[in-house]
């Protein structure tokens, strides 16, 4: 069985635990399980608890989860961009996936609701990846 860890954001919380789920539900009809998760506060937050799971060599892959929206600045570019830009960098220097379900940025929170999905793609991404690099 597969085994993949969870990285989700608390920030919009309402949102990302419904991305959560469905991951979860995902993960089961792949054949796979989702066995760590850690909560960080927000996506910024993500890289140190990525390198956590990668050191604790407990998973096969890693998800992140999260949805980051706009604001009246471009605070949100911000977010997102350097935080999937050291999440790539995580999967590279541990040879192992990292995925990304992360939605925005430039979203509303409607939006990002109707994203909610990204956490099946961030499961479905990291199953192949795991497979295709056996
Ligand atoms: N605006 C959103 C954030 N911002 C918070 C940062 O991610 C981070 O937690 C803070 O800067 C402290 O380091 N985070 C989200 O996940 N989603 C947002 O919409
Ligand atoms: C993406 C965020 O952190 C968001 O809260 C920023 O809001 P603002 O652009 O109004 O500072």
């Amino acid at each position: 069985m597969i085994k993949i860890g969870a990285v989700v954001a608390e920030f919009n919380f309402d949102i990302t635990s419904m991305m959560l789920e469905l991951a979860k539900q995902h993960a089961k009809f792949l054949d796979a399980e989702i066995t760590e998760t850690i909560v960080v506060p927000g996506v910024f937050d993500m890289p140190i608890a990525i390198k956590k799971m990668l050191d604790d060599g407990n998973v096969d892959a890693v998800i992140t989860l999260g949805c980051v929206i706009e604001g009246d600045t471009d605070h949100d570019q911000v977010v997102v961009a350097q935080a999937s830009r050291l999440i790539a960098d995580l999967s590279l220097q541990y040879n192992k996936p990292v995925t990304l379900g992360i939605s925005g940025p430039g979203m509303t929170r409607l939006e990002a609701h109707k994203r909610v999905e990204y956490g099946k793609r961030a499961v479905e991404a990291a199953v192949k990846l795991v497979k295709v690099l056996e």
